[in-house]
């Protein structure tokens, strides 16, 4: 399995950006998922790596190999990666069996080694009962693990996923996360998954790459973009929770310092002395008649094993988590506390039309 290396790679449709100076390194074995909201780039990225199309500038690696930039580009049949599409693309006329040998008959594999190595990805993926059948006689589910079959077949050096999961219903999503988590498990593969399903980005991949406008905001493991978001993108589109600005007071407590947030002194965990926002998640919110802070119940859904509370503050509206059901329009009390602060002076000005504190 391969690395892959990413240097200041752009691509233009007709002068317009699609992807602006992408740096990033995708390291062996490892599970990576480029989450963002549609035209964010995600594709393009993907289409890059697999040499469907070349960069406008910058370089793509495989491993020390330049696939593309600086004047080379490697086909894409002579890169060795395997694409999993979310339309399955399977050969309609063809067998289970013989769409996942397939690979190995234009690679010119003998006949026995082909059937022993169709057998062990079919068995990898569950479909072991199913090599007789033909693509029509498949569920959604079954027809995407052919495709993943046949493109793990011919161990490839990393492996494309581009939205694979975006034709099947809710439930069979669920279980086919199970089988990609168990399939990059025992294979090892670099995997590279693009979806706009920020569920199935965090449940699935080692790091995530949150795209916005050609750009990668944020590369970094699920529980960082959570606790940690780089910006108010990040914050905004990953997880639940509020984006609000703040304001130094100068004091600290502890490691933290402590920032003026909605009208309250509230601790925060950061990594910049001049940060211009919060993220709060709705772990940071406690629910208590006695506190300081009061809001308003705009929203109540039940979650399974609690509730999810939508709460207006002075113009804000928070998320918090409670064991019990409230009212539409009750007024409750609550504290803020543990939040982590972020500098994103350009969103401050854009969003709230106030001065940035930097
Ligand atoms: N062949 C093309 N010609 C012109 N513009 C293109 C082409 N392919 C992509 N684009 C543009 O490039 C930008 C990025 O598109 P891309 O398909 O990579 O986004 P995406 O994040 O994958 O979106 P989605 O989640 O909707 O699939 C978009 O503005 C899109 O319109």
């Amino acid at each position: 399995m391969a690395e892959l290396g990413f240097s200041n790679v752009s691509k233009q449709f007709d002068g317009a950006p699609a992807l602006q100076g992408i740096d990033a390194t995708i390291r062996s074995g490892e599970f990576v998922a480029l989450l963002g909201p549609s035209g964010c780039g995600k594709t393009t990225l993907l289409r890059l790596t697999a040499g469907f199309d070349q960069p406008t500038a910058g370089e793509i690696r495989l491993d020390d190999q330049v696939v593309a930039g600086h004047g080379r580009f490697v086909a894409p049949e002579a890169r060795e990666i395997g694409i999993v599409f979310q339309s399955y693309a399977l050969w309609p006329h063809k067998s289970v069996f013989a769409n996942v040998a397939y690979p190995l008959e234009v690679r010119g594999v003998p006949r026995a080694a082909r059937r022993a190595r169709v057998a062990e990805a079919l068995a990898l993926t569950g479909l072991t009962a199913y090599g007789d059948r033909m693509p029509a006689q498949l569920s959604g589910g079954q027809r995407q693990r052919v495709a993943l079959a046949r493109c793990l077949v011919f161990e490839p050096r990393a492996v494309l996923l581009d939205e694979p999961l975006a034709n099947l219903d809710l439930a069979l999503r669920a279980s086919m996360q199970e089988v990609f988590s168990m399939f990059h498990r025992r294979t090892g593969a670099t995997m590279v998954y693009v979806t706009h399903d920020q569920g199935e980005a965090l449940a699935l991949a080692d790091r995530v790459a949150v795209m916005e406008s050609g750009k990668i905001r944020q590369f970094a493991a699920p529980e960082v973009l959570y606790r940690e978001p780089a910006d108010c993108f990040v914050a905004g589109f990953v997880g639940d929770g509020a984006v609000v600005s703040a304001r130094l007071t100068g004091k600290t407590r502890g490691e933290c310092m402590v920032l003026d947030v909605l009208g309250q002194e509230v601790r925060a965990r950061s990594r910049t002395a001049t940060p211009t926002h919060v993220s709060i998640r709705p772990e940071a919110i406690t629910l208590s008649d006695s506190a300081m802070l009061r809001a308003r119940v705009t929203n109540c859904t039940y979650l399974g094993g609690r509730f999810r509370l939508s709460l207006d503050a002075a113009g804000e509206t928070l998320v918090a988590f409670s064991s019990c059901r409230a009212a539409i329009g009750e007024g409750v009390g609550m504290s803020i506390d543990d939040v982590w602060a972020f500098h994103d002076p350009d969103h401050e000005v854009r969003v709230t039309g106030m001065p940035s504190y930097a």
